[in-house]
C-alpha cells in the first residue's frame, strides 16, 4: 500500500520583509499564493527511511537526512514514538532552488502522506507545528490558496481570492541560496521599516481583480535578488516587453513571475520568455491552487 500527496508551488504577491531579528529569521508580511505546479510525494512502507526523486531537476535534490521529505517523516514519527520505515519518492515539477518553495512542498507532502500511510491521526494544528519547524514556508504549501503569513512567515491567516489568476513563471539557470539573498537585503536596507501588506493588494486578491493585482504586486527581496543575479533584470525586461502586466522576482528568486491578462496571454509571453534567451524555460500557471492533498488511487 502506498499514499501519494500532491502539494502546489507558491508565488510571494507580497513580500515586505523587517530588520534581521536576533534569532537571525526576519519578520515578515508575507502574501502566498498557491499556484498550479505541484510536486508528489509517495510514500510506502521499506525497512528504513529512504528518498528517490525523479524530474528534469532531479540531480539538484538531497536524497539524505537534509531533504525536506525526510525530516517531516523522521519529525512525525519521533512525534509518535515510530521508526520512519519508509521509501518517500518525489516527482518533482517545482524548480529547485527557485523561490516557489519546493522543498517545503515536498515537506508538507511527506508530512501529508507519512501521516495517512501510518495511520497516526495527527491533529491539523500539530501538523502545521511540524510544519513550522521544518522551514517558514511549509505551513503555506500545507494550506495553499491563498495566506497572509507573519512573523517569519509561519503564521498564517488564510486571505479570500475571488478569482483565477494567470501567471507565467520564467525557470533561470542555477538556484539562489535563501540565506543569502536575506544576507544582501540586510547589506542593501539597513533601516528597514516594519512590514505591512498593503490593503490595496488584499482588496484586489478578494474581487479577483487582475489589473488591481498587478498595481500592488511588490517584493522586498527583489532588489538583493538583481544585486546578487544581474541578468534577472533583462528576463522581467523580456516579459514586460512580452505584455505581462506585471513582473516580478519569485520569493527569494531566482525564478521570475509575470501576471497576465489571461491564459491566451500566458502561452504567448511563455513563448517570447524562451525565444528571448534570457531563461531556462518559461511555465504557465494559474492560482489559486489547493494546498497539500491526498491524491485517491
Ligand atoms: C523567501 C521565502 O521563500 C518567501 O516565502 C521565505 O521567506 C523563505 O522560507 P524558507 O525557505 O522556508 O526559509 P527557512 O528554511 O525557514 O530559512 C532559511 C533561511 O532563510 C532566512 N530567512 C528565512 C525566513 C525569514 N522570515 N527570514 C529569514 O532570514 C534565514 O537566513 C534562514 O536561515
Ligand atoms: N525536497 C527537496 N527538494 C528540493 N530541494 C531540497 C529538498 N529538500 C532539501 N532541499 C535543499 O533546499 C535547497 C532549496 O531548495 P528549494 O527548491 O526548496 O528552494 P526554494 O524554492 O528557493 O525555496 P523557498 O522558496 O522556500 O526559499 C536546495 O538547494 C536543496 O539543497
Amino acid at each position: 500500500m502506498s499514499v501519494t500527496v500532491r502539494v502546489p508551488a507558491k508565488v510571494n504577491v507580497r513580500l515586505a520583509v523587517g530588520p534581521a531579528r536576533p534569532d537571525g529569521f526576519h519578520d515578515l508580511a508575507n502574501v502566498f499564493l498557491a499556484v498550479s505546479l505541484y510536486d508528489e510525494v509517495t510514500a510506502t512502507p521499506a525497512p528504513s527511511l529512504r528518498v528517490t526523486c525523479e524530474g528534469p531537476d532531479a540531480d539538484r535534490v538531497p536524497l539524505d537526512r537534509t531533504n525536506l521529505a525526510a525530516r517531516a517523516a523522521e519529525l512525525l514519527a519521533a512525534r509518535h514514538g515510530i521508526e520512519p520505515a519508509v521509501h518517500l519518492h518525489i516527482a518533482k515539477d517545482i524548480p529547485v532552488a527557485g523561490g516557489m518553495a519546493g522543498g517545503s512542498a515536498d515537506g508538507a507532502g511527506a508530512l501529508l502522506a507519512c501521516d495517512a500511510l501510518w495511520g497516526t491521526g495527527t491533529s491539523r494544528a500539530d501538523l502545521l507545528d511540524i510544519c513550522a519547524e521544518l522551514g517558514s514556508d511549509v505551513p503555506f504549501s500545507l494550506v495553499g490558496g491563498a495566506a497572509l503569513g507573519t512573523g517569519r512567515g509561519e503564521r498564517l491567516t488564510a486571505l479570500p481570492v475571488g478569482g483565477d489568476f494567470h501567471w507565467v513563471f520564467a525557470v533561470a539557470d542555477g538556484g539562489l541560496s535563501t540565506p543569502a539573498v536575506y544576507a544582501e537585503f540586510d547589506r542593501l536596507t539597513p533601516d528597514a521599516p516594519a512590514p505591512t501588506a498593503p490593503p490595496a493588494l488584499l482588496d484586489a486578491l478578494r474581487t479577483g481583480d487582475t489589473t488591481a493585482l498587478a498595481g500592488a504586486l511588490a517584493n522586498d527581496l527583489q532588489p538583493a535578488a538583481l544585486s546578487l543575479r544581474p541578468s534577472l533584470a533583462d528576463t522581467l525586461a523580456a516579459g514586460t516587453d512580452a505584455g505581462a502586466l506585471a513582473a516580478l522576482v519569485s520569493g527569494s528568486g531566482p525564478t521570475t513571475a509575470f501576471l497576465v491578462k489571461d491564459a491566451e496571454s500566458a502561452r504567448s509571453v511563455a513563448a517570447a520568455l524562451t525565444a528571448s534567451g534570457t531563461c531556462r524555460t518559461a511555465r504557465t500557471a494559474t492560482s489559486p491552487a489547493p494546498g497539500a492533498r491526498i491524491l485517491t488511487p
